[in-house]
């Protein structure tokens, strides 16, 4: 018997003359077996079911301003725990803070029956998420005497980790737990040494209860520290969660996350935390999340985010929110003058405690000195970038913090997450590419409930690349500042003169840079 592909079938058909009513025709097909078929009926649309989990969310208001849950009433939480946040300010628990703390520590007040559920949050920048893991596990870590690391906390940058360190040490005070970070800012054996103890009966021993690390330098460690226990870890949480995935996909295809589950005991609970967690099934699959709990906010058709919406749990996939208190804006600019448009800009709008981001550490440099030309001493502007130490950049951002600094220029490594007080306005220098990377960038202002512009800045062919963008998030309300050229020209000649300086600086720091290679150069020889 022969085997016929369908191509060849539908040849065989057509000698015979029957092509036209696409059929099949039994007869002719002796000696044939014919493998697959032709069927040109419309398919119906297959409808998206959602895990149960991710139709069921709990759903997180982004309203800051009408704070319903005070910090006094949720007993849940160990006293010393609310006099800590009294005494740091905080009277009322944001909604994040408010549903997800009291869940957290309910799933973990009794763990020796049932293993506590995974749980994805995704709430809007600077909406409180910090404090909503951090509370939970001082007060779940409490209870051991003996030293073992219990809860692996992982960032995607030093300044991050740098940042959620701070908070879980305030936290931790008067208890006897011991929070370390490693972030390569130390070196590797210092860093070794803060984490194990070589004790002579018992071998090594941890000296720590959290560990709060970036993901590369967690890699590193498990390698090369001997002694480096991960087995009695009861929380594993990845702030900035689809970022660290992102980054280090060592830690995603499972050589991390599932190691866990080859643990003796229960392995750890997950907790993943970002503004824009994706909510897409199949890479969540990835993650082997045990029974996951989502908590997440929403946005509804206009944009808004009420508190009570009602949801088509079937369809349900949540989108990216941003604060409620966050303005947004662009500035259609002309490529030559774009430099000239920020600076009107900045003039205009009065801009002090403001942070404008760029594509690359190359263009943070350039703007940042031509600024700093076109402004004098009127303004202080100090540049921020990956190329900076991480001591330099602490510096900085303190700096800033303090008031003094009025512009800081940077790349995205400063757009997650960082926590800098007060900031005005925000200023995409460079069109971001992804709307992700917009959220975080506008996420720095419009923080704890406080009010902030996002502006950013647009070619003419950037514009409707950059609202398709918005629209994914639901927001089309962006509304446009004009700045018209005309208004630039009287500044014509004090920008040819900044440019001009631009260029000597520029050139002057090569010929110090290619001095310094030589010599350096020069040195190894010796
Ligand atoms: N309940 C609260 N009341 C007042 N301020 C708060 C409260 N909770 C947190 N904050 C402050 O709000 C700011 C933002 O918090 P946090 O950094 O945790 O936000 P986030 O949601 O993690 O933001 P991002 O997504 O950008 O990382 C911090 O300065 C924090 O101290």
């Amino acid at each position: 018997m022969m085997i016929l592909s369908t191509k060849l079938f539908w040849k065989e058909q057509e000698k015979h003359g029957d092509i036209k009513n696409k059929k099949i025709d039994v007869k002719n097909l002796e000696g044939f077996t014919v493998l697959g078929d032709e069927n040109f009926a419309k398919k119906a649309k297959v409808k998206r079911v959602l895990p149960k989990w991710l139709a069921n969310p709990t759903i997180i208001s982004v309203n800051l301003q009408n704070l319903k849950t005070k910090v006094s009433e949720v007993k849940l939480l160990d006293k010393s725990l609310r006099k800590l946040l009294k005494a740091n300010g905080i009277q009322y628990f944001f909604p994040v803070q408010a549903e997800v703390i009291p869940w957290l520590l309910k799933a973990n007040s009794h763990t020796d029956v049932i293993f506590p559920r995974d749980v994805c949050v995704s709430a809007p920048t600077g909406s409180g998420k910090t404090l909503a893991f951090v509370l939970p596990i001082i007060q779940a870590l409490k209870k051991h005497s003996v030293k073992r690391i219990r809860a692996l906390v992982i960032l995607p940058t030093q300044d991050l980790a740098n940042q959620v360190f701070k908070t879980f040490k305030i936290y931790a005070q008067n208890t006897n737990i011991d929070v370390c970070l490693i972030t390569g800012n130390h070196p590797f054996a210092t860093e070794q040494n803060q984490l194990i103890t070589d004790n002579k009966a018992f071998g090594p021993l941890s000296k720590i209860d959290i560990l709060v690390c970036t993901a590369g330098r967690l890699v590193d460690h498990l390698k090369m520290t001997k002694g480096l226990d991960l087995q009695h870890l009861e929380f594993l949480i990845i702030d900035e969660a689809d970022r660290v995935l992102e980054k280090q996909p060592s830690l995603q295809t499972g050589k991390i996350l599932n190691l866990f589950s080859l643990q003796k005991r229960r392995p750890p609970q997950k907790l993943l935390f970002s503004a824009t967690l994706s909510q897409d099934p199949e890479k969540l699959q990835k993650l082997s999340l045990f029974q996951p709990k989502l908590f997440t906010s929403i946005v509804a058709e206009s944009g808004e985010a009420p508190d009570n919406i009602v949801l088509n749990m079937e369809t349900f996939v949540g989108k990216y929110t941003t604060p409620r208190e966050l303005a947004e804006k662009y500035v259609i600019t002309s490529l030559d003058l774009k430099p000239l448009f920020l600076y009107k800009l900045i003039k205009l709008e009065k801009l002090t405690r403001s942070i404008v981001f760029t594509h690359s550490v190359e263009s943070a440099h350039r703007l940042a000195i031509l600024l700093k030309s076109l402004f004098k001493s009127e303004l202080k502007i100090e540049e921020i970038s990956s190329n900076l130490q991480g001591k330099n950049r602490s510096v900085l951002i303190d700096k800033f913090s303090n008031g003094e600094i009025d512009l800081l220029v940077c790349t995205d490594a400063l757009a997650r997450g960082i926590d800098l007080p007060n900031v005005q306005c925000v200023v995409s220098y460079s069109a971001p590419k992804y709307l992700k990377t917009y959220i975080h960038r506008a996420g720095r202002t419009a923080r704890a409930g406080e009010a902030g512009l996002a502006v950013t800045l647009l070619h003419p062919s950037q514009l409707a690349k950059f609202k398709g963008m918005l629209q994914q998030a639901d927001k089309q309300n962006v509304e446009e500042l004009t700045i018209p050229e005309e208004d630039l020209e009287p500044l014509g000649e004090q920008y040819k003169q900044s440019l001009q300086e631009l260029k000597q600086f520029i050139e002057k720091e090569e010929k110090s840079d290619l001095k310094q290679t030589m010599s350096a150069k020069r040195k190894r020889k010796t």
